[in-house]
């Protein structure tokens, strides 16, 4: 299978093919398909042009038939919809469609969602919906989703065999993923989005463009993201961008070796 995982940054895509190339060399090794070392194993990282972006991809090991491409598209929902429609649709144009689009990178962890659930710094957390949470309308009510308004959707949702696979590969929590143009900076609009999604866990910038580009063409999604920042008042002293990175790399190892021990016959109709 070949799966497309779209980054906003080049430090996040970096830390997926780290991470991922680590997985494809303990694989390797592990089953004895490939010779040499373990750095032998894991080989280049080959960069591919797609029509305006440039995909990486850690070398496959061996004759493994799981592919994984990595797109730095940009920050935001609109970056993200438009670096995944192009690589989509040049995949389905050379006759090799991806069968998974990822959304994967660092964002904020919800600290006082139900209780019980908390998305610390350096955790990590598997999407089961992915939300867009302030596409609607303000009104004298209140915010109005734009379902409310009879348009499009709001809310993507990945295969849920696929969500708790790999979960619990990467030992990280599942929730909602909440995608916003605007950084959460109070703790008044942080209890706002948790009151309108009691199921956030965590907010990002990126997965919705990245799930509607890959409804669009028929593709399953899924949203990974390590926990940079907690959401809330503006603090920058808090931020942990290494640590979440970190976070990121172990993330996509264990998406890698989720997919291999679950194929998309196993999950795709979840
Ligand atoms: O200036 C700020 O206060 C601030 C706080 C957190 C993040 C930013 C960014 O500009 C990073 C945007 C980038 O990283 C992802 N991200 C990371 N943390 C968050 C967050 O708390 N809320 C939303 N997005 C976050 C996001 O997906 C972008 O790719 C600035």
């Amino acid at each position: 299978m070949r799966v497309l995982v779209v980054t906003a940054v080049a430090a996040e895509r970096d830390a997926v093919v780290r991470g991922a190339s680590a997985a494809v060399t303990a694989a390797a090794v592990e089953a004895e398909k490939a010779p040499g070392t373990a750095e032998e194993a894991s080989g280049p990282v080959v960069e591919l042009a797609v029509p305006g972006y440039v995909l990486h991809r850690p070398a496959p090991a061996g004759p493994e038939p799981l592919v994984i491409d990595v797109l730095a598209a940009g920050v935001g929902p609109a970056a993200a919809a438009a670096g995944t429609a192009t690589a989509l649709a040049a995949a389905a144009l050379s006759g090799s469609p991806y069968g998974l689009a990822v959304s994967a990178g660092i964002g904020g962890g919800f600290t006082t969602p139900a209780p019980g659930r908390s998305a610390a710094v350096g955790s990590v957390v598997v999407s089961d919906a992915i939300v867009a949470a302030d596409l609607g309308a303000e009104t004298p009510a209140g915010f109005v989703p734009v379902t409310d308004l009879g348009f499009g959707t709001v809310e993507h949702r990945p295969p849920g065999a696929l969500v708790r696979a790999v979960a619990e590969a990467a030992g990280a929590q599942r929730g909602e993923v909440l995608t916003v143009s605007t950084v959460t900076g109070s703790a008044e609009r942080a209890a706002a989005l948790v009151a309108a999604r009691p199921g956030a866990l965590a907010e990002a910038m990126e997965g919705f463009g990245v799930a509607e580009a890959a409804a669009a063409h028929g593709v399953p999604v899924l949203e990974i993201r390590a926990v940079s920042n907690p959401v809330g008042p503006r603090d920058r002293a808090a931020w942990r961008i290494g640590d979440a990175l970190e976070a990121l790399a172990g993330a996509s190892a264990a998406l890698r070796e989720a997919l291999r021990a679950a194929p998309a016959e196993t999950w795709s109709t979840s």
